[in-house]
């Protein structure tokens, strides 16, 4: 493949213009031509140069606008890999990560929260409205929490909340904020019938296995489901 020279002409022009200088038979003529072509080239050089930096500024704004846009793709990518698109809290395996994570080196007390009947919420005024329920039920818990914690869909109707660094009473006392804060006003969106959740918590030190945290939680959430239901059980403190 032989190479392209881009700049064929105006070598050309540059190299008469060369032989014009070095020339002693050189005349006016002869250096009006070449000054002349020397101009020429000189200004379609200018021209083409404005025109190409011209193309690259707008290049680079496309993409530094792409790659913005990749990234804020990327954010949302991310966000929804993370969260329940139901009620914008953590889903399963986000807040069980977090869980595994904040037991490295942090106690953690967990709740466990799983509404009351729910099924016959959803048999008596259909699933949409057990959505509307489920939402409300974590705007509640948000609200309740006050910041405190992070939240997590486990299951559909089925919630956690880790407490980093919080003793098993002080948990106690948060899940029963919560479950009044759920008990304690009737839905707007279910006005004709009251919405409860039951409760267990456990507590697990600092290097304790997130499984055991989880399945402790888990029984005392039994407990209280067959203790009669709207109520917060806990589970004794894991000693190490
Ligand atoms: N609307 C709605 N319902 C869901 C969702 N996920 C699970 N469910 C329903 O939740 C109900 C759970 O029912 P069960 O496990 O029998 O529990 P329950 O009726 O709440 O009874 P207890 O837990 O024993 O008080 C089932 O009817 C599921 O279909 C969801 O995302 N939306």
């Amino acid at each position: 493949m032989t190479d392209i020279d881009l700049f064929e002409a105006e070598t050309a022009v540059l190299a008469n213009a060369n032989d014009v200088l070095a020339s002693d038979a050189a005349g006016a003529d002869d250096y009006r031509v070449a000054l002349r072509d020397l101009v020429q080239g000189y200004g379609q050089l200018m021209r083409e140069s404005r025109r190409l930096i011209a193309r690259s500024d707008r290049t680079e704004r496309e993409l530094n606008l792409l790659n913005s846009r990749l990234r804020q793709l990327s954010d949302e990518l991310d966000y929804k890999a993370r969260h329940d698109n139901l009620t914008g809290a953590l889903n399963r395996g986000a807040v069980f990560d977090l869980a595994h994570r904040f037991l490295e080196d942090s106690s953690l007390s967990l709740i466990v929260l799983d509404i009351d009947f729910f099924k016959r919420i959803n048999d008596e005024f259909g699933h949409p409205a057990g959505d509307v329920v489920i939402r409300e039920l974590v705007n509640r818990l948000r609200k309740s929490l006050d910041g405190k914690g992070e939240i997590g869909r486990v299951g559909g109707e089925e919630f956690t909340v880790l407490l980093r660094n919080v003793s098993l009473d002080e948990a106690v006392q948060l899940a029963e904020k919560v479950r009044l804060a759920i008990a304690g006003e009737l839905f707007s969106c279910l006005p004709s019938r009251a919405v409860t959740a039951s409760f267990g918590v456990s507590w697990s030190q600092a290097g304790s296995d997130f499984e055991d945290a989880y399945a402790r939680a888990d029984a005392a959430l039994y407990q209280a489901k067959h203790g009669g239901r709207n109520r917060v059980e806990r589970d004794g403190p894991a000693l190490a």
